[in-house]
């Protein structure tokens, strides 16, 4: 099952079509639990869906304290590294949703190459994988995430899931370090499969006709290892959020 494909007209409408949606699936949550797990994604349209959600008054409906923030990956640098997804997010918008009752207690960063574990990236991945067990129900071994959102990369990448990697075979752990990424930098911490697909809902979100062979590919039966995006899947949904430069590899009517 690929998913279903939603196709917006502009980066622009899909960031604010993308950021109300995430606006009422964390209230629905909340509603029904409680608290939120939400899994931000790094890259353009990560930044983008940030940027369009602390812009729209909406935004103020969630009980900031009761959410917890993840990635799906994270490029291994130093703290504040201006390249790291972490600073990138804070930049497009967390530090305004700090302000609404964001709590640094919650965000769940992946750690940094100058921070508890130094430089061992291994480490820091496992270390990850404890803080999602922490916040896991009893029995599991990450939270089932609300929404977890995922950029797609021209080679049709999600995370850092790359083609023909061996980290796309992983069933066993959570999360893994990808020692040599094809997109810089080359060493990240990425959630493995059985951690992404854990989640309720897996959004992706792609803009630009440089996606739209990975869109085509992954949603049309490509390979996990040709396309790693299409071994990515929500529990209750998997949704193709996309723009219409992304949406032109599609076959004739699926995006209607
Ligand atoms: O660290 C990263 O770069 C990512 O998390 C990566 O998986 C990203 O989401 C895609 O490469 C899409 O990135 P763009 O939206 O910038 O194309």
């Amino acid at each position: 099952m690929t998913g279903q494909i939603i196709v917006h007209p502009s980066k622009e409408s899909l960031a604010a079509a993308s950021a109300a949606r995430l606006i009422t699936t964390v209230i629905d949550a909340q509603a029904e639990r409680g608290e939120a797990h939400v899994v931000l994604t790094g890259g353009s349209m990560g930044s983008a869906i940030l940027e369009a959600l602390v812009a729209t008054p909406a935004a103020e409906a969630i009980a900031w304290e009761l959410v917890h923030l993840w990635w799906g990956d994270e490029r291994f640098l130093p703290e504040n590294d201006a390249d790291r997804n972490a600073t990138q997010a804070f930049q497009a918008g967390l530090a305004q949703l700090k302000r609404l009752g964001l709590d640094d207690s919650t965000i769940h960063q992946m750690a940094a190459s100058d921070g508890p574990d130094g430089d061992d990236i291994e480490a820091a991945a496992q270390r990850y994988a404890r803080a999602l067990a922490d916040e896991a129900a009893e029995g599991s071994t990450v939270p089932a995430f609300d929404v977890l959102m995922l950029g797609v990369g021209p080679d049709a990448h999600v995370a850092s899931l790359f083609p023909g990697k061996d980290t796309l075979a992983l069933t066993d752990v959570m999360t893994a370090a990808e020692l040599d990424s094809p997109k810089p930098p080359p060493q990240r911490i990425t959630l493995t499969y059985p951690a992404i697909n854990a989640a309720r809902q897996v959004w992706f979100l792609v803009s630009g006709e440089d996606k739209a062979a990975a869109v085509a590919a992954a949603t049309g039966g490509a390979s996990v290892s040709e396309a790693p995006a299409a071994g990515a899947h929500g529990t209750e949904a998997t949704l193709w959020l996309i723009d219409e430069s992304a949406a032109v590899g599609l076959p004739r009517g699926d995006d209607d």
